[in-house]
């Protein structure tokens, strides 16, 4: 699995490899056509001054022949070479884990079963079984927001907090654990929610989990507007440009959005979608190509830390 892809589950997996320019339009062009929830795509340079490769993962399988001839017209003959490949349908976040060690923000020490041991009196611990949802810790995009969290913990102690897109549940046990309040925690994926929902009870925080499927907000707990002084999205880039108004309309004035899910050259494309909501960039997080985006209403300074 391509590091800091946001697979869904994903059944197929098709590479190609090309020049820059040629893996940037194709990835525009698949980005802006199959739905972000089903399909995770990126381009990266294969070494220094080496060829790019394009890798999008689908979560069933795609239609080659279409997605051949919607390639041709950017790539002309070369959409030919690229293959697509099945992948092992296992618990492949699970497995992975299993090789993993824990992660550490601060004093938020994310672990699987088999390292309990390590944490520390002072800790606040947050064990993680993350079947088939996303989000162990050890990704950028995740750990971007636990950093970004602990360092807003220093400024202000948050009261209400949304995280969209939640996964395994772990940024929202995150601020459960750390701030002993209720949490409100939705994920598009049923499956996610269930994952998070009996993480929820093996982190014995599941009276505080108000967990809800659905995209955005769509949800009567989360719908609150002015509510949230502290909301997660990890999303993709563009269900988060699409989530602005909502999420915007959500947070309280004092409010902090926590963005991520960004790779670098998506963070102008979503700093402009949320300042028309009114709403700037104060600190930024880059970790293994991923940006992870603290957000402030009004016109706060940019504070860009590496
Ligand atoms: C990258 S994972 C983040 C998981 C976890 N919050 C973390 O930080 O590790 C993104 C999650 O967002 C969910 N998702 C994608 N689009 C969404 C949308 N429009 N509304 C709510 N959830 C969405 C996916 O199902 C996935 O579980």
């Amino acid at each position: 699995m391509l590091e800091g892809l946001h697979p869904n589950r994903p059944t197929h997996v098709f590479r190609i490899t090309t020049d820059e320019r040629s893996a940037r339009a194709m990835t525009d062009m698949i980005g802006e056509i199959f739905d972000p929830a089903e399909t995770a795509v990126a381009s990266f340079e294969t070494e220094d001054d080496g060829p790019w490769m394009l890798e999008a993962y689908f979560a069933h399988q795609p239609d080659e022949a279409a997605i051949r001839n919607l390639l041709r017209p950017i790539v002309g003959a070369e959409a030919d070479k690229g293959v697509f490949l099945p992948l092992e349908q296992k618990d492949w976040v699970k497995s992975s884990l299993e090789g993993l060690k824990p992660v550490r923000a601060g004093r938020i020490f994310v672990h699987g079963s088999h390292d309990r041991e390590q944490c520390l009196p002072s800790d606040i611990a947050i064990e993680i079984e993350a079947g088939l949802a996303f989000g162990t810790g050890h990704h950028g995009t995740t750990k971007g927001c636990l950093l970004a969290f602990v360092d807003e913990l220093k400024m202000r102690t948050p009261r209400h907090v949304l995280d969209v897109g939640t996964g395994t549940g772990i940024l929202a046990f995150a601020a459960a654990k750390v701030l002993k309040r209720p949490v409100v925690a939705g994920d598009i994926d049923p499956e996610a929610v269930r994952v998070a929902r009996e993480n929820a009870r093996l982190n014995g925080i599941a009276a505080w989990m108000k967990l809800y499927v659905g995209p955005g907000i769509r949800h009567p707990e989360a719908d609150r507007p002015g509510h949230f002084d502290l909301v997660f999205a990890n999303i993709l880039a563009k269900p988060l440009r699409m989530l602005a108004s909502s999420l915007a309309r959500v947070a309280s004035d004092d409010g902090t959005i926590i963005l991520s899910g960004l790779l670098y050259r998506d963070v102008p494309g979503v700093l402009s979608a949320y300042a028309h909501q009114g709403w700037y960039l104060q600190r930024r997080y880059n970790l293994e190509g991923w940006a992870a985006l603290v957000m402030k209403r009004g016109n706060a300074r940019a504070l860009p830390r590496q």
